[in-house]
């Protein structure tokens, strides 16, 4: 489950340009400052103290860069990077397979981990903190427990959603670390050197408009940015400008907020149907025929980071600036005529 090594593969396609624009090292890696300064330090003392690195934890919306950090911190760490996910782990025994095969300090790195079955989750208690696997051999009356001692390893787990770990997992991570929405310069350095990578001339204004309109999310940049490259070399003479960047986005159904058509429907059904809210995010599932964990996980942290909604105890409420960007008039509520915040 190892990456396949890149050296054997000198043709890359297109498709391998995902992984061609990711960061290897710390030093490459833009943004979530805090965070990178810390690991910076836990990497540096756990290679003078010769030892396994504490385990760590990554959680935050998706396409922000934890699979990209638990790769980077295997490879500052100088360890084997082995990568598998909660969903993936049916039995205990799958867990156990692969614990015993790691080497010394290696990184364990899981994907979605708030995922795990109960059963195999059990089995990692242990293993988290003594380095000891329990198995139970046999059934019936015959079974025995037997205890395996593992090589100490660094366990990297992510998670879009923090939540819905156990507080017993949660509480055996040493490093818990969230990543942020990353601010539109951070942004513009991504695509600035995805563009380079790429060999595509930009100007930065055509950078820009591109980092204004990712939502925050380096994945989606390096997304957009392979789009506006591929119009700017059939529509245009292969340079990224703004121009281009614009008419590209905007024929994505990418608005200038970076709002994609999902969120606008998100956006648009709460103003319509609910007069702004208060509305259930089960109300809002199955009227957007969207899974509930796609609108927790994957529409709603950005539009609440914007300010664009608000979520209360009753339900998702619109703010102003969703009622502005979607040009409707916001209805007039007794309780915001108060006045208390009013200019
Ligand atoms: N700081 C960064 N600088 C440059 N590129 C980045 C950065 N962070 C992430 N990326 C790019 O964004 C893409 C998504 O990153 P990654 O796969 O690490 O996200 P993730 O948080 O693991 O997402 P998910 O929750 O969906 O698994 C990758 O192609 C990676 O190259
Ligand atoms: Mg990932």
């Amino acid at each position: 489950m190892t990456e396949p090594d890149p050296t054997l593969r000198p043709d890359r396609l297109p498709e391998d340009a995902d992984r061609a624009l990711r960061p290897q090292a710390l030093e490459e890696f833009v943004g979530q400052a805090e965070a990178r300064a810390n690991l910076r330090v836990f990497i540096e003392s756990a290679k003078m103290r010769g030892q396994a690195m504490d385990h760590t934890l990554f959680h935050g919306p998706p396409g922000l860069g934890k699979t990209t950090l638990a790769q980077i911190m295997a490879r500052e760490l100088g360890v084997n990077f082995k990568m598998t996910s909660g969903p993936v782990l049916a039995k205990a025994g799958d867990l156990a397979a692969i614990l015993t095969n790691l080497e010394a300090r290696d990184v364990l790195f899981i994907d979605e981990i708030h995922r795990l079955n109960p059963a195999v989750e059990e089995v990692l208690y242990p293993a988290m903190e003594d380095f000891e696997l329990d198995l139970v051999i046999g059934e019936g009356p015959a079974a025995r427990t037997v205890r395996i001692e593992l090589q100490p390893f660094t366990l990297v787990g992510a998670t879009t959603r923090l939540g819905l770990l156990t507080t017993p997992l949660r509480d055996r991570f040493g490093i818990p670390t969230r990543l942020q929405f990353y601010t539109e310069d951070e942004l513009d350095q991504i695509v600035s050197r995805g563009a380079r990578l790429l060999g595509i001339p930009a100007e930065p204004a055509g950078t820009r408009e591109i980092a204004r309109r990712a939502r925050g999310t380096p994945r989606i940049a390096g997304r957009l940015l392979r789009r506006v490259v591929d119009f700017a070399l059939v529509e245009g003479d292969g340079r990224l400008t703004r121009a281009i960047a614009d008419s590209a986005l905007t024929r994505l159904g990418v608005d200038h907020l970076g709002l994609d058509g999902a969120d606008r429907r998100y956006l648009g059904l709460i103003a319509e149907h609910y007069g702004g809210g208060p509305v259930g995010v089960e109300t809002l599932s199955a009227a957007l025929s969207e899974s509930r964990d796609a609108i927790e996980e994957v529409i709603e942290p950005y539009l609440l980071q914007q300010g664009l909604i608000q979520r209360t105890p009753r339900g998702r409420m619109l703010g102003a600036s969703a009622w502005r960007h979607l040009g409707l008039e916001a209805p007039r509520a007794p309780s915001q005529q108060s006045g208390l915040f009013d200019g």
